[in-house]
């Protein structure tokens, strides 16, 4: 199995006092799709800053597909990375749809007359093919985030990190969103690995693989049903369940262990045989 990350003994702390990890590890192997997920200030955003190479560490390694990120390495590290954020508003610069996603490509000097294929291409893979000629201030907020997805495909990276793309969007906008990632996991397989930083354990359940981490520790990892299955343990770290896991655990009786939607229903049906 391709390594895709591998974090060993990370540590880094913010000004030289505010630690935010300590001998931190975690490694995600290519393909898989990772929900990190835990409190606000628990360190998210600083690992995907970190993997990123937008901050150095203070001590430890980080390695992207067995190149070890240093500063020489930063660049073609970073390449092979794509990255959408929380706001949708702050990821546009073209101005429209089309232009936006070529910006990226001008930066890696693609030959002009290869970019309407590849600009096209990626727009069909995120549903947004019929928008390109669009001001994208128009668009809805879910809209935007499969924009920004498909800029960040244009520029082929192995590995995309979303850090909170959805917190902002209504309840269409997550199910769209969520539904292309879930494409693009059909569609890229072992090619692309998803790491999703999210506070809502209902988009955490799609992933393969849920890493709970509370000030930079790694408290649960595995699978969906695994984690939240610990129950106590979530909410000791301030984290809910998915809906249907909070449902469970308030009936008397309840299950054993965490069932999806579709086992609690079951479950709920033969109870009352
Ligand atoms: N630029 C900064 N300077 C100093 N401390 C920072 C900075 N950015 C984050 N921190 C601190 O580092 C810790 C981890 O923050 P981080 O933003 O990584 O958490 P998070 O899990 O992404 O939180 P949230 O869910 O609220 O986005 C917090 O204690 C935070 O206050």
């Amino acid at each position: 199995m391709t390594q895709a990350i591998k974090i060993n003994n990370l540590k880094y702390t913010y000004d030289d006092k505010d630690t935010v990890f300590d001998d931190f590890n975690l490694e995600i192997n290519a393909g898989q799709w990772l929900a990190l997920v835990g409190h606000n200030g628990s360190g998210k955003s600083t690992l995907a800053k970190l993997i990123l190479g937008l901050i150095e560490a203070d001590n430890g390694t980080i390695t992207v597909f067995g190149e070890q990120l240093r500063i020489d390495t930063v660049h073609h590290v970073r390449e092979q990375i794509g990255m959408v954020f929380q706001n949708p508003d702050n990821q546009f610069v073209g101005a429209t749809v089309a232009d936006d996603v070529a910006f990226g490509l001008e930066n890696k000097e693609m030959p002009s007359s290869d970019m309407p294929n590849v600009i096209d291409e990626a727009l069909t893979i995120v549903g947004m093919q019929d928008f390109k000629d669009r001001e994208p201030h128009m668009l809805s907020g879910g809209q935007k985030q499969r924009v920004a997805l498909a800029s960040v495909l244009a520029l082929q990276p192995k590995i995309i990190i979303l850090d909170e793309a959805t917190a902002m969007l209504d309840p269409d906008g997550r199910a769209t969103v969520m539904a292309t990632l879930q494409g693009l996991k059909q569609r890229f397989g072992s090619e692309l690995t998803l790491i999703t930083i999210t506070h809502d354990m209902n988009e955490a359940m799609l992933a393969d693989r849920v890493v709970v981490i509370n000030d930079g520790q790694l408290i649960l990892d595995g699978a969906p049903s695994e984690v939240f299955s610990q129950y106590d343990v979530m909410h000791h770290n301030g984290l809910e369940l998915p809906f249907v896991g909070e449902l469970a655990v308030r009936l008397d009786p309840k299950p054993d262990g965490y069932l999806d939607e579709r086992e609690l229903i079951k479950w709920l049906s033969d109870l009352k045989k």
